[in-house]
């Protein structure tokens, strides 16, 4: 386990338990942040007083008091300046008291009392609430248990903060922005984490501070070591009965009772000493000590900013003035324990922002919570996947198929999880790997490894990805050459230039390693179920099951099916068709080029009545789904059929919760939204039996002009065009022809006419798909260049990739002037093909730097 995966286990653990406690404490310390404002403003005529003349002079004060209570003992006296403010007199305990809670000494009744006229007032209300809400805070109201629960809890915060800090130190660790700036357009699990770690860091420091000054309270060995630090003078008179009994300078006068204090004159040698003062408390001498004053001065640095006067009770000599300007700072420090806490070291400003930031502590306990109870249910389901795979009995052309994970919140684990249990429904043998688990050298004896990947922090790879991110950049140049790979890569695109940055850095390093793509990388945004669907799509062509059920079926929408057109009449190749979807009537759709068209195909007619036949169940049976009536024959048009053995003589009912969607089909628009309609090119496909495929089948023969057909646009920005002021080479074949068709309407219509096409078909008499309007395009002259290759005719160039060589020079000229490249249609010859004419033209390295800079760009499948 690496150290930041323990930091990460222990911090979690921690929050999940110790969290709560804090949760209680901040909340509880924040009510208590005001408790001195709060009472006063409750309190008018108890706490604050009505102004009136001259107030009474201590004795006269003292005087008044002691006739109203002459059984009690005075044990001090707090004055004020402000004159609304009441004065307080606080009584000595009765001699039977019981202690305090959290085993404090026992504890005299404090009463407010009227300045002007000595009269006792009355207790404050809320007292009582702010009592008990301290017990809270500092004891959790439970005593010595309690104490230690909120002690241990105050330590687990230092460790909160510092490894919080070590957990999300980002890459980009000198930008402000990075830090604190909290954004808001993050959705779900990422603003939860984007939460508790950016308002995290706001309330660091103040964190920090809070705990460190909190464990003055909770620990005596933590006091005395502050005490060392700071170099304190040893423990001034402890306030407890007896203290200093005997000591100081042995003199007999201080044995006599403190009730012989004379107020008058001790009043007097204060005010000569200290004529400037805020508040002021007498406090009566202890047996055998010393008479003091502690007060505050006209403008202290904090409410404890305490300085200390203590008097001889008979003489009144000063014996001791203690400043707490003079003290050095250590010393400044650690006498000023409490303001520190409460944020009032700082300010009122201070005080305000520990109160939020105390205030703040559940939102960390209750994302904590929710990030570690998300994270454990996709932990689950993974397992759940885990187990329900069927041990491989025999593979696929000899080879296996790794699907490799990296994975910070569990999202690329599950999908990890689910992609092997879709691999595993044929005979593929399939494992499931951690990266945590691999070197990248193990992948030397891979033959196809599926990475499913997320970007976690900034472009790096998430925790169990660290190490082979390490080992992989490490790596010799091409040694993987017999690999071939796909990657999902999740990531988020709310983070910029980071988007699926470590996908991309995977991908580049197993190009340079001389692995071979399956497929393009797909990149999905915020967990985009459509491009979920697409990995599938390749999952089901790398497979060769054309009917694997969508994990999240598309919401579509009723489009009309407009034109069907057969493109190649004639052809060598399989029958191409041009098709055109009118959008639903009421709904406002738009795309653009570079978009795709997903369509949901449906079973013919003649396929469902031969599936009731079979089974017997009757095509008409009504039933809601999705809250629509609907009738089980228009279900099971657009689901995969089961087995008729498995299900004859089944419940209707069980029969319905059994059936799964059809698998979308995607498709490259041809067309802009201008045209009025969504265009593409679709070649019909052929079973092994020779029965059309399924979407191909439903739209090229079992669909009428005028028919209903489901469908929805996904938006690809990866194929998006480029800035219209550059030039564009548009490189393609076979169906290929539809997403190239797009970008040229596109770009004709923003004036951008510097255009280049190589494309390639089967044969010059029957595939010129889209030949007319290539060929006008070319005389107006908004396409510069048009070759057109045909694999099976002449002498010439056969392949797409050939007509491009051929035409280095020209390519080397378009890429100087700043041209873009995009590739449409096949993965296999083609787009390699083109790869290693761009690599042999300009390096790898540009070709890279093409790819980095977004000019390099291809839908290829
Ligand atoms: C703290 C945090 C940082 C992230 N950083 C990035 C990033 O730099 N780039 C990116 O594309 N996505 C980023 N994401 C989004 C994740 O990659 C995305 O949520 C993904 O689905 C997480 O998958 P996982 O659960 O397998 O880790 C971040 C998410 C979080 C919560």
């Amino acid at each position: 386990m690496t150290t930041r995966n323990a930091l990460f286990q222990i911090h979690w653990f921690l929050g999940i338990t110790a969290g709560i406690v804090l949760a209680l404490v901040g909340v509880t310390g924040g009510l208590l942040s005001f408790e001195d404002e709060l009472l006063k403003a409750w309190n008018p005529g108890v706490i604050s007083v009505q102004a009136r003349g001259t107030a009474l002079s201590p004795d006269a004060l003292v005087a008044r008091i002691r006739e109203q209570r002459p059984d009690d003992r005075i044990q001090s006296l707090a004055l004020s300046r402000d004159a609304t403010d009441a004065a307080r007199v606080g009584f000595a305990p009765a001699k039977d008291a019981a202690r305090g809670p959290g085993g404090r000494g026992p504890r005299g009744e404090s009463r407010y009392v009227n300045p002007y006229t000595g009269e006792l007032l009355d207790k404050p209300r809320g007292e009582g609430f702010f009592r008990t809400t301290m017990q809270l805070h500092r004891w959790l109201a439970m005593d010595d248990v309690g104490k230690q629960i909120v002690a241990f809890s105050t330590v687990a915060l230092i460790f909160f903060c510092l490894s919080g800090l070590y957990l999300r130190w980002p890459r980009r660790w000198h930008s402000l922005r990075t830090w604190l700036a909290l954004d808001w357009k993050q959705k779900g699990r990422n603003f939860l984490w984007h939460l508790h770690s950016i308002v995290g860091t706001w309330v660091l420091i103040a964190y920090l501070i809070m705990s460190l000054t909190g464990l003055w309270w909770s620990y005596g060995w933590y006091r005395d070591a502050v005490n060392k630090w700071a170099d304190m003078p040893s423990q001034q008179q402890p306030r407890g009965e007896g203290a200093r009994a005997g000591g100081g300078r042995g003199d007999a006068s201080k044995q006599r009772k403190p009730a012989d204090v004379d107020v008058a004159a001790a009043w007097n040698a204060f005010q000569r000493t200290v004529p400037e003062w805020s508040t002021a408390t007498l406090q009566w001498p202890r047996e055998g000590g010393g008479l003091q004053f502690r007060y505050l001065d006209t403008d202290p640095a904090h409410e404890r900013a305490n300085n200390t006067l203590e008097l001889d009770p008979f003489t009144f000599a000063v014996e001791k003035h203690e400043r707490y300007d003079a003290r050095p700072w250590k010393q400044k420090i650690a006498g000023s324990m409490f303001a520190l806490h409460r944020g009032s070291f700082f300010g009122v400003g201070g005080v305000i922002l520990f109160m939020i930031a105390s205030l703040l502590m559940p939102l960390f306990a209750i994302t904590g919570w929710m990030l570690y109870l998300e994270r454990r249910k996709r932990q689950r389901e993974a397992k759940r996947l885990a187990t329900s795979l069927i041990p491989p009995t025999k593979s696929v052309n000899g080879e296996r198929v790794l699907v490799a994970y990296a994975s910070q919140t569990g999202n690329a684990q599950r999908l990890a999880w689910q992609t092997a249990a879709e691999l595993n429904k044929t005979d593929n043998h399939v494992e499931v790997k951690s990266l945590a688990e691999l070197k990248p050298d193990d992948l030397a004896n891979e033959a196809r490894v599926l990475f499913v990947v997320s970007t976690f922090g900034e472009s790096q790879p998430p925790d169990g990805g660290r190490a082979f991110a390490r080992r992989m950049r490490a790596m010799q140049p091409g040694s993987l050459r017999g690999l071939r790979y796909g990657i999902l890569s999740l990531g988020d695109s709310e983070y910029g230039e980071d988007y699926s940055g470590f996908g991309r850095e995977l991908e580049h390093w197993l190009h340079v390693a001389g692995a071979t793509p399956l497929f393009d990388r797909i990149d999905v945004d915020a967990m985009d179920a459509g491009a979920l669907r697409h990995w599938q799509h390749h999952l089901g062509v790398m497979s060769g099951r054309t009917d694997m059920a969508d994990w999240t079926a598309p919401t579509y929408q009723h489009w009309l099916l407009a034109e069907r057109l057969h493109l190649n009449p004639g052809s060598p190749g399989g029958a191409a068709f041009h098709i055109a979807l009118m959008p639903p009537a009421d709904t406002r759709v738009t795309w653009q080029a570079g978009d795709i068209i997903e369509i949901g195909p449906r079973h013919s007619d003649t396929r469902v009545n031969d599936f009731l036949t079979a089974t017997g169940f009757d095509g008409d049976h009504a039933m809601v789904v999705d809250d629509a009536m609907t009738s089980l024959r228009h279900l099971l048009a657009h689901s995969l059929l089961p087995e008729v053995q498995a299900v004859r003589g089944m419940a209707v009912g069980a029969l319905i919760t059994q059936l799964k969607p059809l698998p979308h089909r995607e498709y490259s628009i041809a067309s802009l939204p201008a045209d009025g309609s969504v265009q593409f090119v679709l070649r019909r496909m052929l079973l092994p039996d020779g029965t059309p495929g399924l979407a191909s089948g439903w739209l090229c023969d079992h669909a009428s002009v005028g028919d209903q057909i489901n469908a929805r646009i996904r938006s690809n920005p990866n194929f998006h065009a480029p800035d219209s002021t550059r030039p564009m080479v548009l490189i393609g074949n076979g169906t290929g022809i539809g997403g190239l068709r797009a970008h040229l309407k596109e770009r004709i219509a923003a004036g951008a006419h510097r255009n280049w096409m190589l494309f390639g078909e089967r044969s010059a008499t029957s595939d010129r798909l889209y030949g007319a309007e290539l060929e006008d395009w070319l005389q107006s002259g908004v396409l510069t260049h048009l070759d057109r290759i045909f694999s099976r005719d002449g002498d010439g160039p056969h392949y797409v990739q050939d007509a491009l060589r051929a035409n280095t020079l020209r390519l080397r000229e378009w890429l100087d002037e700043g041209a873009a490249i995009y590739v449409c249609g096949s993965l296999q010859g083609m787009a390699p093909g083109v790869d290693a004419v761009l690599v042999d033209a300009i390096g790898q390295d540009a070709v890279d730097a093409l790819v980095e800079a977004g000019r390099y760009r291809r839908d290829v499948y």
